[in-house]
């Protein structure tokens, strides 16, 4: 039974939703995921057993081929897949990072053209922004759409890109409009198979090592109809789809530190150390009490920056708390789950070492916690 927490105020389909995932999590991801992360292999079949169940789409309104759950139960349903194998909640996330793009910054053609596709899992998504000298500030890109007859010739390089080479269809930003600054920055839809289009192999990463990220280089015709928004669109679309990204990351901690805790409180009961359990060391109490406590401040910096998503109102601040907070807590807490575990905890016929090194990328990636900080900071400063 998986007792993980639920916030309040979710309705009847919002919970079958979670315990759907929650099982699928349980029975078919959680069993492969040592395999994965060992063989760095891309979790093809987990994203389809997700696909299956609806996952895919669980970020869309149902007038685009989604269930129309809250932003609280889409929380916790990537939750419930990071804690069965956080590489596929990973590779699912990035998908949702193309197609809240698509939602949030495209016409209703072009959602019409792919969402529904989108979350059946039909066609899987990657969202490409970082470029190898432009990570935190994506103003700084050099990828550039140059306007042609029948649409755009889009060339440059985007670098860490999840999915990338698997994506049937890629978000890519680039420069419409170089005098522009960030208004110069518009977004487009580059499908798989588009010739000029190349993916270097994946990047061998630390943790999440079957969520496969690439460089990818374009060098690419598209149509003008593979344009997402406006011109000059395309920066703020990217920063409201990584407002999404970033409550998702921080849900993905959860789940890979909830893992840990429960790993860790299984132990102290079973682990004998002078004829009694470790949980009975003040010591090792104390470490678990903290463990709590950062799990349960990070869930609900979570739950508040789900709350003002479903809002509909901005909730950057938000997000980026929770985040920043997540992510920071979420490393501390597998570390000491691991220490509690001893040597064992760094044997990789444990999960705590996988733990580790999964997290260590969400202090990094859909903004760094120095960029969430400095984020939050200006909301602070500007309010
Ligand atoms: C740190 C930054 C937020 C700083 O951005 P800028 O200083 O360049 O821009 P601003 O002046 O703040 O804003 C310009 C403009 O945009 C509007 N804006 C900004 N944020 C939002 C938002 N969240 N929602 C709506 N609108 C927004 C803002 O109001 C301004 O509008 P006006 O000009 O006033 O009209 C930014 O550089 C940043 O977030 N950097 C981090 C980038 C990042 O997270 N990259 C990660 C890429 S994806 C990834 O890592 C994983 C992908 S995967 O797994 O493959």
């Amino acid at each position: 039974m998986n007792n993980t927490p639920l916030p309040a105020g979710l309705n009847e389909m919002d919970l079958a939703a979670i315990e759907t995932v929650r099982r699928v999590a349980e029975k078919i991801l959680a069993p492969e995921a040592a395999t994965v992360d060992e063989t760095s292999s891309f979790p093809a079949a987990q994203l389809h057993a997700l696909a299956e169940i609806g996952v895919l789409g669980i970020n869309l309104p149902e007038q685009w081929g989604g269930p129309g759950l809250s932003a609280l139960a889409l929380s916790a349903c990537v939750e419930a897949v990071a804690a069965g194998c956080a590489s596929t909640a990973s590779a699912l996330t990035a998908h949702f990072l193309a197609t809240d793009a698509i939602l949030l910054g495209g016409d209703d053609a072009l959602r019409a053209r792919i969402l529904p596709k989108a979350s059946t899992g039909e066609v899987l998504g990657a969202f490409a922004l970082t470029e190898p000298r432009a990570g935190s500030n994506p103003v700084d890109m050099r990828c550039t759409a140059r306007k042609t007859d029948s649409g755009y010739h889009v060339s440059g390089v985007k670098h860490f890109i999840s999915n990338g080479a698997v994506a049937d269809f890629i978000v890519v930003f680039a420069i419409t409009d170089a005098s522009a600054g960030h208004k110069g920055i518009s977004a487009f839809l580059v499908e798989q198979n588009t010739p000029g289009l190349i993916a270097s192999q994946p990047e061998r990463t630390m943790g999440l090592r079957g969520g496969h990220v690439f460089e990818l280089s374009f060098d690419c015709e598209i149509p003008a109809e593979n344009r997402i928004g406006q011109e000059g669109s395309g920066f703020r679309t990217a920063m409201k789809v990584l407002d999404n990204g970033r409550v998702e990351v921080a849900s993905m901690c959860l789940g890979i530190a909830q893992s840990a805790l429960d790993a860790a409180l299984g132990w102290v009961k079973q682990r004998m150390i002078g004829g009694q359990p470790l949980a009975g060391y003040q010591g090792i109490q104390w470490m678990l009490a903290d463990m709590a406590t950062q799990l349960r401040a990070a869930r609900l910096l979570t739950e508040d920056a789900a709350a003002k998503r479903a809002q509909g109102i901005r909730f950057s601040q938000e997000a980026s708390m929770a985040k920043l907070f997540a992510a920071e807590a979420a490393g501390r807490i597998a570390d000491t789950a691991l220490q509690i575990h001893g040597g064992y905890g760094f044997v990789r016929d444990l999960p705590l070492e996988r733990h580790v090194r999964d997290l260590r990328i969400m202090r990094i990636y859909e903004g760094s916690s120095e960029v969430q900080r400095t984020i939050i900071a200006r909301h602070l400063i500007n309010q």
